[in-house]
């Protein structure tokens, strides 16, 4: 249910209270609060609100939202006998290269190889994407930073978990699922997924994706989309007759599609339709895909910079098995997501405890 969206801005401060009771100090309150929720999500919390499907589902989003805000929440819910309410999915900090300078990640064991350069990629092996019956597999040793993505490599994904932990091994995996399972399992330490797209909007299964799946978000990166249309080497664009790719890439796309007048279709993701392309040696289509995916698996670009809008920036979540607490000195985004079972005047009722604290949402989902 997208209702509304609200620009970012600054939010009051954080509040020492929980529950009712009054802590000592802030620092005091994340605590009690970041443990209260963990006893709330092992005592099944999230999966009550899941099993309400029948209820509509709201995901706030709010720079520098209150924890507490949960417990007033609950309060007004059970004011006006809703029975629904909600898991906090994170923490996260809007300024991830910051929150990524503190990380422990930094200091650990040998130095992470980085990413392989884009040179050399295309003499490489490239890794066969997790997939769900891959993960029996032992989990790795050792203290390199695995980051699972959707995709393979080339991937929008790819560079948004490069940006967010830079030293990372991106892990390729074919679906969604198989990522929320590979950090879930151990297999690697976190995954990265997009979330809200400038020009195609909000990325719905990622959203269940993430109430389905007991992983936190701790911290966010955005990332410019920069789309090349791709083909076969010697293919020109008059040539071709379809274009494949991740649907959002279709969508932000658009216009210069239909000026083409080729068919779209939607596949998993952007390196894979540049792959497919490749690997069928298909001279009649092409793929809507990074230049990096060119280069990995040696197409050509055919036109840049295709996207209808130049601003076309993706937002992307940072997964971790842990949540972590929010510090005080700085505002942090969280995320809440809570169910309200039918009647009248509910959803503005819910809102009203956001509004009554003059606590800015960024984002009603
Ligand atoms: O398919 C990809 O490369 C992805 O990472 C998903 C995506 C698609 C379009 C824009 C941003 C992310």
């Amino acid at each position: 249910m997208a209702i509304a969206l609200c620009p970012a801005g600054t939010a009051r401060a954080i509040q020492p209270y929980v529950g009712g009771f009054k802590c000592a100090n802030q620092l005091e309150a994340a605590v009690c609060i970041s443990s209260a929720l963990i006893l709330e999500r092992r005592q099944g919390a999230l999966a009550n609100s899941f099993k309400r499907r029948e209820c509509s589902t709201l995901v706030v989003r709010g720079r520098g939202l209150l924890y507490p805000t949960i417990t007033v929440l609950r309060r007004a819910a059970g004011c006006v006998g809703q029975k629904g309410v909600l898991a906090v999915q994170d923490g996260s900090s809007p300024h991830v290269e910051e929150e990524r300078a503190e990380q422990a990640w930094d200091n650990a064991g040998s130095p992470n190889a980085p990413i392989v350069p884009t040179s050399d990629l295309v003499s490489l092996q490239i890794p066969k994407p997790l997939s769900i019956t891959d993960l029996a597999l032992p989990p790795r040793h050792g203290s390199d930073v695995r980051v699972a993505y959707q995709g393979v490599p080339g991937a929008y994904s790819e560079a948004a978990a490069a940006k967010a932990y830079p030293r990372c091994e991106a892990v390729p995996c074919d679906q969604f699922e198989a990522a929320f399972q590979a950090v879930e399992l151990w297999l690697v330490d976190r995954a990265v997924l997009p979330i809200e797209n400038s020009l195609g909007g909000s990325i719905h299964r990622n959203y269940d994706l993430l109430l389905r799946h007991r992983l936190h978000i701790v911290g966010e990166v955005q990332l410019g989309v920069h789309h090349c249309l791709l083909g076969l080497p010697g293919v020109k664009k008059e040539e071709l007759l379809r274009v494949v790719s991740h649907p959002q890439a279709l969508a932000q796309c658009e216009h210069t599609l239909v000026k083409l007048g080729v068919a779209r279709e939607a596949v998993d993701d952007t390196a894979g339709a540049a792959q497919f392309i490749a690997a069928h040696q298909l001279r009649d289509t092409g793929a809507v895909a990074s230049a990096r995916a060119a280069e990995i698996y040696g197409l050509e670009i055919l036109m840049d910079g295709i996207q209808d809008d130049l601003d076309n920036v993706t937002r992307f979540l940072m997964l971790a098995r842990e949540p972590i607490i929010p510090r005080i000195d700085r505002p942090f985004k969280t995320s809440i997501v809570f169910t309200l079972e039918e009647g009248p005047g509910v959803l503005f009722k819910a809102l009203a405890v956001f509004a009554l604290r003059s606590i800015n949402l960024t984002k009603i989902f």
